[in-house]
């Protein structure tokens, strides 16, 4: 395999520096950080933090609070109670408020937010006028050669394509050289072929920069991919912070095991420790026996086969998905049809009456707090 051509090798670690906050990365914390608005609880109690040379995900659904945390960490929203701190001193809290061009952040949004009016070389440019203007103009200039888009440096924005807009804006605020780049849904707006080549690029750049980044985004594969860690928000509160592997293989809830895959979810009651589903028995400890449980099962969690042990059950439907094929079973002893995935060849066509058991890796229970499944 051939290896990529970066688009960006480094950020010059000898050029001098927009603003003397903006010269190296830090780590950034959340403490306790709650937000309310519009007579609103936005944030509670929220703490987590990105580490120096790190990407944090903030993962979550839509009004979840990610983007109320990012300005906050920018200095354009103010906490009602909690901190934050920028290698280790507080920014916003209680001892006072750093305003957002004092922080010695970056900032970059979906729509990318290049200044239409503007050429490319003045868009970067705009970031680095503290320098004075021919050190800005050589600056900006090399980061467009870094981003492969000096070419373009006389051009407008919208003549540039949406992948090509996204490294403009990326040039922008790395050149200055943040201490954390806070990133709101970076590549929502690019398709989605060309989505996975920005963002790898995007990563690369980060770390060859050794840059500190937060990135939000409402896409769990998006960050497995990007972050070194993921804090998982609902309703403004930190449901699981970890890294990818974590959050997969030890979901704190049967939202964050949803959140990253989808499930089939039954209802269960605790007997000596383990409970009982339509698939086997289950490990419940240290549970005490009657309470109620929810079970969720991994839809690649089950093993489909002709015969050998397990469960019997009937193929209600199958439907191809490329690599892989989605089917609803009639499993005996549920009430409602599980759905599983499965490769293609794991189970051949045409065949009704097969046995399922599930890898055990691929199953979570957890109490049942609202009696809905
Ligand atoms: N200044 C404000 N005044 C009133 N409500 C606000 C304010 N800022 C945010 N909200 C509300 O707080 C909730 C969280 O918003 P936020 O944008 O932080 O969520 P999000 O997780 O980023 O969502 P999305 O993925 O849809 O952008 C939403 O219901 C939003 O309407």
């Amino acid at each position: 395999m051939t290896a990529r051509t970066p688009i960006v090798r480094w950020i010059d670690q000898e050029a001098p520096t927009a603003t003397a906050a903006a010269s190296f990365a830090s780590d950034l914390e959340f403490e306790a950080v709650g937000f309310k608005a519009g007579g609103k609880r936005i944030l509670d109690e929220v703490s987590i933090w990105a580490e120096s040379g790190q990407v944090l995900c903030l993962l979550g659904p839509s009004g979840s609070g990610k983007t109320s945390l990012l300005r906050i960490a920018a200095g354009i929203e103010r906490p009602t109670s909690g901190r934050v701190l920028i290698g280790g001193t507080a920014v916003a809290g209680p001892e006072g408020f750093v305003p957002p061009e004092r922080r010695g952040v970056g900032l970059m949004f979906q729509d990318f937010a290049l200044f239409p009016h503007m050429t490319i070389l003045d868009n970067v440019r705009f970031g680095l006028r503290p320098l004075g203007a021919s050190h800005a103009h050589s600056a900006a200039l090399a980061a467009l050669e870094r981003v492969g888009l000096r070419a373009a440096a006389a051009d407008y924005p919208h003549t540039l394509s949406g992948g090509e807009q996204q490294r403009v804006a990326l040039a922008r605020a790395l050149t200055p050289r943040p201490r954390v780049l806070l990133m709101d849904e970076p590549f929502s707006g690019l398709d989605s072929r060309l989505k996975d080549v920005i963002r790898t690029d995007t990563l690369q750049i980060l770390r060859e920069t050794g840059s500190t980044a937060i990135v939000v985004t409402h896409d769990a594969e998006e960050a497995m991919r990007m972050g070194d860690r993921i804090a998982l928000l609902r309703d403004g509160r930190l449901v699981q912070a970890g890294t990818a592997h974590e959050l997969y293989r030890r979901p704190a809830s049967l939202f964050a095991a949803g959140f990253f895959s989808e499930l089939n979810v039954l209802a269960g009651t605790v007997r000596g420790g383990r409970v009982e589903c339509p698939l086997g028995t289950v490990a419940a400890s240290p549970r005490s026996d009657g309470t109620p449980v929810k079970i969720g099962l991994r839809l690649n969690g089950l093993r489909l086969a002709v015969d050998g042990s397990g469960v019997p059950a009937r193929v209600l439907s199958r439907r191809f998905l490329g690599s892989v094929d989605l089917l609803t079973l009639a499993v005996d002893g549920a009430d409602r049809p599980l759905r599983a995935r499965i490769r293609p060849s794991e189970l051949g066509e045409g065949v009704d009456e097969i046995v399922v058991s599930v890898d055990p890796q691929e199953i979570f229970v957890f109490e049942d707090t609202d009696g809905s499944i």
